[in-house]
């Protein structure tokens, strides 16, 4: 299994490859095995998130350094000549509003998937067109994490900066971006822009003149599949300890490196679903059904496939905070009983709720700090799996894949498969999304499929947990009360 690093330089691979994931938190930089898939090491460095209320922020000079550690530690690790790595490709946060000049040097931080402050905008857009309209034209209708709401709200609080940008970027392009000097998107990731149309594979000239963006300010989309957005600068080669030269894939969002990771999409499984319990709770399917709910994001797969989302701003941050304010820790925990807590300390995406605040319900004298946090487990779950329910698959009862940091934690598994009542895969590797970014460097490599790379590689094969009957009176208690709540939830307190 790919899953352990391998110290052992005697072993060393002709070829490897280097996937990054540039997530919320961290990045994370994987040395693989190009010929195996085998994992030989991983690198680590930390992000900085910074923001009251609604605000979230990180640097993406932070990031660009985060990923020059993160590929030195895994080398040094992994103990493999430089020399022998054949490509690299960069996964990350979606969404994320980076905002560069003319010499590509960021001009402010960038507004991340998570701040709530352009919920207003994305409101004003979605009622300019009408959310038909918006889901007709780019698979989604504009939220705040959405990157045109975003620069919206940069055009409306800070003018200047907005005046001052010569380009925007997506996370992961800008640092693809560092890596190449070219300024290249993918499918996957140009879909949560709310200005791309995966129906036509290319901005929407209208959505740009809505929101007084042109074109050119933003990366091209490169096609589907083995795509490279060019090759390691000099530069770069220097700044990693690379071989300059080497194909550079155009990368993608996280969500849809996981599902590469994974062996999802037109080569691979279809209509299987996953659920990935990290800063956010996401929930995603690679399919051909055309998604139709207010509660899914359409978005692209990397291959062609369409990779519907329902992504929650609360999930393992939120329930670990509950953890900490309750002075447990994070497993120990029991089920709600009659305590149902909606953790929706950021304010929530799904539901559509951007001012609202965590709520507790059915506090009794009896009521254990325990339940409580089992309460925040459950209320976190549930809002990730009744966006499961609107995913249109056509494999009803396939197994659900459980992957992201909280994949490792027994009571985000436990309160999964009760509430889903579903069977549930653990894949073997904790690192799914650099894994998919690496199968993604391999296919620009070699021109092969980076899915059926991966299936190859067998990354996605892990423990499976039999299904238990579904706990549908929790189901049914914390429904209600998030039913009832939401239209006070809708504002913050006067
Ligand atoms: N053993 C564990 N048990 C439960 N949760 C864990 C465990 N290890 C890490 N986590 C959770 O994983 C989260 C980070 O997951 P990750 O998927 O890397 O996040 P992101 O992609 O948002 O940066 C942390 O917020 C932490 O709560
Ligand atoms: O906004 C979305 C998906 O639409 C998030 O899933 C981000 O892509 C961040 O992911 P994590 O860092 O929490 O994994």
């Amino acid at each position: 299994m790919p899953s352990r690093p391998a110290r052992n330089p005697a072993t060393a691979p002709v070829s490897a490859v280097i996937g990054v994931d540039s997530s919320t938190q961290s990045t994370k930089a994987a040395v693989v095995d190009t010929a195996t898939g085998r994992l030989l090491a991983v690198g680590r460095a930390p992000h900085t998130v910074t923001g009251q209320g609604g605000a979230r922020e990180s640097d993406p000079e932070q990031w660009w350094q985060a990923l020059r550690t993160a590929v030195a530690a895994a080398l040094a690790e992994s103990g493999l000549d430089p020399a022998a790595v054949t490509g690299i490709a960069v996964a990350g946060q979606q969404h994320g509003l980076v905002t560069l000049d003319a010499e590509g040097r960021p001009l402010r931080p960038a507004l991340l998937w998570n701040d709530t402050r352009s919920a207003p905008q994305a409101a004003a857009l979605t009622a300019a067109l009408g959310g038909e309209n918006w889901l007709n034209r780019t698979g989604s209708v504009p939220v705040a994490s959405m990157t045109a709401s975003k620069w919206q709200w940069l055009r409306e609080n800070e003018p200047a900066t907005a005046a001052a940008t010569a380009a925007v970027r997506l996370p992961h392009d800008f640092l693809t971006e560092r890596l190449t000097g070219a300024a290249v998107t993918d499918p996957g990731d140009a879909s949560g822009t709310c200005w791309y149309d995966p129906a036509t594979q290319g901005y929407d000239p209208e959505l740009l003149a809505l929101t007084g963006i042109r074109a050119d300010m933003l990366s091209t989309v490169a096609a589907t599949g083995a795509t490279r957005a060019g090759h390691l600068t000099a530069d770069a080669a220097r700044a990693l300890g690379l071989p300059a030269g080497i194909p550079v894939a155009a990368g993608t969002g996280d969500n849809m490196a996981a599902a590469v990771g994974l062996g999802l999409g037109a080569e691979g499984l279809l209509d299987h679903p996953v659920v990935s319990l990290g800063t956010s709770g996401t929930v995603f399917a690679a399919t051909r059904n055309r998604p139709h709910s207010a509660l899914l994001a359409g978005f692209a797969a990397t291959d062609g496939t369409r990779l519907p989302l329902g992504c929650t701003l609360n999930c393992t941050l939120a329930v670990d905070k509950v953890a900490e304010l309750l002075g447990l820790d994070r497993e120990d925990a029991v089920p709600g009983g009659e305590a149902v807590l909606l953790p929706f300390l950021d304010g929530e995406r799904t539901p559509d709720l951007p001012a609202a605040s965590g709520l507790l319900h059915g506090l009794r004298h009896d009521t254990t700090r325990q339940q409580i946090l089992g309460a925040a487990y459950e209320g976190a779950v549930v809002a990730v799996l009744r966006a499961l329910e609107e995913l249109p698959l056509d494999a009803p009862d396939a197994p659900l894949r459980l992957i992201g940091g909280g994949a490792k934690g027994t009571m985000w598994v436990e309160t999964v498969r009760r509430l889903s009542g579903r069977a549930v895969i653990l894949p073997d590797s904790g690192e799914l999304v650099a894994l998919g970014a690496a199968a993604l460097a391999a296919g620009a490599a070699t021109g092969r499929d980076p899915v059926a790379l991966a299936t190859e590689w067998g990354t996605g094969e892990g423990r499976k947990l039999p299904a238990v009957p579904r706990d549908t009176a929790t189901w049914d208690r914390v429904t209600s009360v998030l039913d009832r709540a939401a239209p006070a939830l809708l504002t913050t307190h006067p």
